[in-house]
């Protein structure tokens, strides 16, 4: 890049789906930015709007029922404004995409290397022979066994973590600057979870990639992340360095969804007992407040005086910004001072 921006910036982002005669925001001025070489996790309860926010970067949304604004800033380009014919030129080549479930992400009547040539033959002038070597190359980046016989199996052929690899080498089959992962490693149990974290680690670590992490579990952000974005009713409520979130989170909402993980709950408070349940939901996009704090109906204990009007992010220290001022007078029900 070389101009001082990061790999990419999102600034007041809103994606907002048409549903009765209206349109209601799902991302609702979402402010970031990525830089190369770094993990970026989006953490926060299903229904938050974190899928919303990765399709709407890669540019996956019908225009006719979606309205979106603001910018998405990649190469000086503003993605948003994009029609279909670039938007494809990005995808893949410039954003790679892992998806959660690799057998509907992968085709089920094209072998593996059939499915990683496809994205070579789209984005490059690759001869077939350079095509085949890099998809050996490429099975042999992500580890998965005999990649040559993995090239010519069908999906169903392999097991899911096999699969997932070779989503993961279909995502950085051209080597894209950004690579975003939706839940990668969700419903796994922990042990392959941990195989493919370590295998987006070394992806990041070998390419430079700078890659957007969508996950609803803070042991996995706590596990591979650099920075951490905690969103909630489609608004970012907090984000901060890793260390900085699990050491000192402000938002009540990141200090709930801390107390609701059983090894969180332990370190943070031994005598805690029970684990902490938020109260009530996440409210639907129509049940959204048009005002005020969006966590405040789930913390109803709190005063209202203690929430802000029109919720800003704040800046506690530095890279560390939280929604609201709730997060000053906050504590758990039932605690004292
Ligand atoms: N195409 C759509 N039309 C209308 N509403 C939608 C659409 N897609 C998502 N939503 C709504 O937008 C909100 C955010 O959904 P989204 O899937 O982005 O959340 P999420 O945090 O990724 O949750 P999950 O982890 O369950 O996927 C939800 O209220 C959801 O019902």
């Amino acid at each position: 890049m070389g101009n001082g921006r990061p790999l990419l910036e999102i600034n007041a982002l809103h994606t907002a789906f048409h549903m009765q005669d209206n349109y209601y925001d799902a991302v609702d001025d979402v402010s970031f930015s990525l830089e190369k070489n770094e993990i970026l996790a989006i953490v926060g309860e299903s229904g938050c709007g974190k899928s919303t926010l990765a399709t709407t970067i890669v540019g996956l949304h019908n225009k006719v029922n979606t309205r979106i604004s603001g910018e998405i800033i990649y190469q000086n380009l503003n993605l948003i404004d994009l029609n279909e014919t670039l938007y494809n030129r990005i995808r893949g080549n410039d954003i790679g995409m892992v998806f959660q479930d690799p057998l509907s992400a992968l085709n089920p009547l094209m072998t593996v290397s059939e499915q990683i040539e496809e994205v070579l033959l789209y984005h490059s002038k690759m001869t077939k022979e350079e095509r085949e070597l890099r998809v050996c190359e490429l099975l042999t980046q992500v580890k998965v066994d005999d990649p040559n016989a993995t090239a010519a199996r069908y999906p169903h052929e392999l097991s899911w973590e096999a699969r997932q690899r070779v989503g993961i080498a279909i995502a950085i089959a051209c080597e894209p600057p950004i690579i975003i992962a939706d839940e990668p490693t969700t419903s796994l149990d922990v042990t392959v979870q941990a195989r493919i974290l370590d295998l987006l680690s070394e992806v990041r670590d070998e390419t430079g990639a700078g890659i957007i992490l969508i996950t609803h579990d803070l042991g996995v952000v706590a596990e591979i992340a650099d920075r951490v974005a905690v969103m909630y009713a489609g608004q970012i409520v907090e984000s901060a360095g890793v260390v900085d979130l699990f050491t000192d989170p402000k938002h009540p909402y990141t200090r709930s969804l801390l107390r609701s993980m059983p090894q969180m709950n332990e370190t943070c408070d031994p005598d805690a007992g029970e684990l902490y349940v938020i109260q009530g939901d996440v409210p639907s996009l129509q049940q959204l407040p048009k005002k005020g704090c969006r966590f405040a109906e789930r913390i109803p204990w709190v005063p209202f005086s203690a929430h802000e009007e029109s919720p800003k992010m704040h800046e506690v220290s530095k890279g560390h910004f939280v929604r609201c001022t709730c997060h000053e007078s906050f504590q758990f029900e039932g605690e004292s001072d």
